[in-house]
């Protein structure tokens, strides 16, 4: 067999420790930058990368899971399966971009959540019509540009598997199932494999994370017709099978005997499978954590090396999936206290824990010196008395399922009706107004100094005076301050929350160019003051209409963080919900009728496998009604939900028993009220009538048949009118517009059926 490598990683990060990709991505989409200079950072960003890899000792470096935006996109155009539209271009790069983000005349790509993870991936689309075609070129250039290197470390190209990328893609135009497309895919990969071997690469690393869903019996003959395909090849590398995020024994087991010589295996989502799966292959341990930042338990970690060792014929050490999710260098965060520190590895602490690893599972004399770190980090962990708070804990522990629930929807409905007196199907929207470069120059002048809390605050008010005006002069029912003093919907409270560290640099990529700096959750969680009060009574204080009370959910703050590894989700997630609940509490104490708690991500952290939903379901719902359970029944409780699809989880979202859910909808606008209704759903909600996320300025006819397509599944007085999501990420203009469009459409509706009732 190929000689085995024995430290590695199964993906990297590709923002740049600075941003230095999204900066030229969107200098090149604004055409201050040309394409050689965007392929100039890409470039730069690869060797800088490599070179740190070679240097730390990795005797095996991934190449091509760089990106110029998209991995799976990215596996789409090698396997010719970009749609038809996207190709016209002059330069196939803004076919490229095209399909990821769409054009003035062209709608982009869906986009979707990757796994159980905060990282977004294009979703191809396929169809009848698609012919598949192999297009290795950008895969071979990298190949070709890492041996350039000379970095005396074998390069392994990674690219996705075809199991997996049909598993993600979009059927169109057809019903039949995309996995029965495997065996057009198969002759292509093969071919592919040659290429790879006659550019001289040993391995071939295939990520397949699709193998850690739940598969019928059908769907493992055809993952296992697939690799005896690709086993088979005449001429190919040593082929590593990459499974991620979660267990894939049954497929595993299924492809023991196709001749794959290696198998990446998560050890941190998953756990090793059984020993006879093991056996004759070259396992790649991924007992380093790839997706959150605390280091790594090494007699833990060695124990699992050990085991694999005793069954397998060789073992690597590596992470268990790609470094996508995890800042590039805690170097860059000088200001996180100095005990955090220690607990910590980012990107590049974790290639030296890998070597340092495998330098102790080969048998070093000494303990190697980044383990001897790791045991003192460790040891200060467990005694931090931040950790454990009885005050924290004494609350908690005196909870009873009346503290989860309110009065019957339907008497909270009327007290709300009362206090509130909105027409039919009120107009709103979900939160955030355009973050200006002006808002963002603001938080950068505050945080540098060049002004005061006093100046930064009069800044953020004018901004929050200009949205109320917006949504005054276009007659919004129920407003929103604009969310412009949040940098990002759970950063911002994770740097008010104790328990919590939050990172000024710690950028990990979520989409395309737009980056976030998830929180890291340490310790038990408290509020030592009101978070958002004050902005929301400033806000209340200059109009006359509801403005909106706006805080992020128990289990988006969590799903968003690096979270704590020593305690169930469950626990955080209670921990959490009692911080909102106290600030739920203030809001109304200061008047606020009408109070929104986001849980976007409540779809995302829904378990893999289907047999472990329900437990999830169970706390995440529990903690949602935690948090929003302690106000008055006249108190209006709304929640909005995003990114995905719902059907898995439309129980829970009845579950919520908020007064209203706003939902994303732009693309199946009936789908999601059926679901609704038939789990029995009869609180308000409104189906979003607009897609925020593509720049168009949706027409007041296209809305008006949304919204009577809407009331074909549910009463009017249940209705509510708004977009799709927040508007942060558009411009002013569409804004305006868009809005102006949502409030006429649902003034004709709503006059149409005052006429029709005799009004
Ligand atoms: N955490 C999280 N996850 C999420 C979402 C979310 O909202 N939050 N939404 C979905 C994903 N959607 C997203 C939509 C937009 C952005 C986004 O716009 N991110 C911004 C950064 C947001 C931020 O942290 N802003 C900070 C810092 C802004 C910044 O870059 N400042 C410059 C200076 C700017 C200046 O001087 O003008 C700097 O620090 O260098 C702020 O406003 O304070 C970006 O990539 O550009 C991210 C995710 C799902 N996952
Ligand atoms: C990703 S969901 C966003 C909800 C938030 N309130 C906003 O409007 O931006
Ligand atoms: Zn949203």
């Amino acid at each position: 067999m190929t000689e085995p490598f024995t430290a590695t990683v199964l993906g990297l990060p590709r923002i740049g420790p600075k941003r230095e990709l999204k900066k030229a991505l969107e200098a090149y989409w604004a055409g201050d930058l040309t394409s050689d200079e965007l392929a100039a950072t890409g470039r730069a960003l690869r060797e800088t990368q490599l070179r740190g890899l070679a240097d730390a000792g990795l005797d095996s470096v991934p190449v091509g899971t760089f990106s110029r935006y998209d991995q799976v996109l990215d596996t789409a155009v090698l396997l010719g399966a970009l749609p038809e539209r996207y190709t016209g271009f002059a330069d196939p790069l803004d076919g490229y971009f095209a399909a990821a983000r769409g054009t003035d005349e062209l709608a982009p790509l869906e986009m979707t959540k990757w796994f159980d993870t905060n990282y977004h991936y294009i979703v191809p689309e396929i169809s009848p019509g698609t012919q598949f075609s192999l297009h290795p070129e950008t895969l071979l250039a990298e190949l070709a540009e890492a041996d350039a290197l000379e970095l005396g470390v074998p390069a392994r190209p990674v690219v996705l598997g075809p199991v997996t990328f049909l598993r993600l893609s979009k059927a169109v135009g057809s019903d039949a199932p995309l996995l029965d497309r495997l065996e057009e895919l198969v002759p292509l990969y093969a071919d592919l494999l040659a290429r790879l071997a006659d550019a001289g690469a040993a391995w071939v690393q295939i990520d397949e994370p699709a193998l850690v869903t739940d598969l019928s019996g059908e769907e493992l003959a055809q993952v296992r017709r697939t690799y005896d395909g690709l086993a088979g090849a005449q001429q190919r590398p040593a082929i590593l099978l990459a499974t991620y995020f979660g267990r894939a024994d049954e497929a595993l087991r299924e492809l023991h005997d196709t001749g794959i010589e290696g198998l990446a295996i998560d050890l941190v989502a998953g756990a090793l499978p059984p020993p006879e799966v093991l056996r004759g292959k070259h396992v790649v341990a991924g007992v380093v954590d790839g997706r959150n930042v605390w280091r790594t338990d090494p007699d833990r970690a060695l124990d699992a090396l050990e085991t694999a060792r005793a069954h397998a014929a060789s073992v690597a050490v590596s992470t268990s999936c790609s470094l996508l999710h995890v800042p590039y260098a805690l170097a860059a965060e000088p200001g996180l206290d100095a005990r955090l520190r220690s607990w910590l590895a980012f990107g590049s602490e974790k290639v030296r824990e890998v070597r340092a690893l495998a330098d102790a599972l080969a048998g070093a004399d000494h303990e190697p010196a980044e383990l001897e770190l790791t045991r003192a980090g460790l040891a200060s962990r467990r005694d931090d008395p931040r950790l454990h708070r009885e005050d924290v804990r004494d609350r908690l522990a005196a909870l009873g399922e009346d503290d989860r629930r309110r009065l019957p929807a339907d008497e909270r409905r009327a007290l709300q009706a009362e206090r509130l007196d909105l027409p039919l199907l009120p107009t709103t929207t979900i939160g955030s107004y355009p973050q200006t470069a002006q808002i963002r120059s603001a938080r950068a002048d505050l945080r540098r100094g060049r002004i005061d809390q006093g100046e930064y605050v009069a800044r953020m008010r004018a901004e929050i005076d200009a949205v109320l005006e917006l949504q005054e002069g276009l007659g919004l029912d129920v407003l929103v301050h604009g969310e412009p003093e949040r940098n990002d919907m759970v950063q911002f409270f994770a740097e008010r929350l104790e328990g919590f560290a939050t990172t000024s640099a710690g950028w990990v990529q979520s989409y395309g160019s737009r980056c976030v700096r998830p929180p890291i959750l340490f310790g038990d969680v408290a509020r030592p003051e009101p978070m958002t009060v004050d902005w929301i009574s400033y806000a209340s204080s200059r109009t006359s209409k509801p403005v909106k009370g706006m805080l992020t959910g128990p289990v988006t703050i969590l799903a968003w963080s690096f979270v704590r590894d020593d305690q169930p989700l469950a626990a955080s997630a209670d921990q959490v919900a009692l911080a909102i609940r106290d600030e739920t509490l203030d809001l109304e104490q200061a008047g606020t009728a009408v109070i929104q708690v986001d849980e976007p991500a409540l779809r995302e952290l829904l378990p893999l496998r289907r047999a472990e939903r329900p437990a999830y379901l169970d706390w995440a719902v529990g903690a949602f009604r935690l948090a929003t359970s302690g106000v008055a029944d006249a108190t209006q409780v709304h929640t909005h939900l995003c990114y995905s699809e719902f059907g898995d989880v439309i129980e829970a979202i009845a579950g919520l028993d908020a007064d209203v859910t706003s939902i994303e909808a732009a693309r199946s606008h009936m789908e999601v009220l059926e679901d609704l209704n038939e789990v029995g759903f009869d609180l308000g909600v409104g189906p979003g009538v607009y897609d925020i996320h593509s720049p168009r300025v949706p027409s007041v006819a296209e809305i008006e048949t949304s919204l009577r397509e809407a009331l074909r599944a549910v009463p009017a007085e249940r209705l509510w009118v708004n977009p799709d999501c927040g508007l942060k990420t558009r411009s002013s203009a569409e804004v305006g517009a868009s809005l102006a469009n949502l409030v006429a459409a649902a003034r004709a509706v709503r006059s149409a059926r005052e006429v029709r009732a005799g009004r």
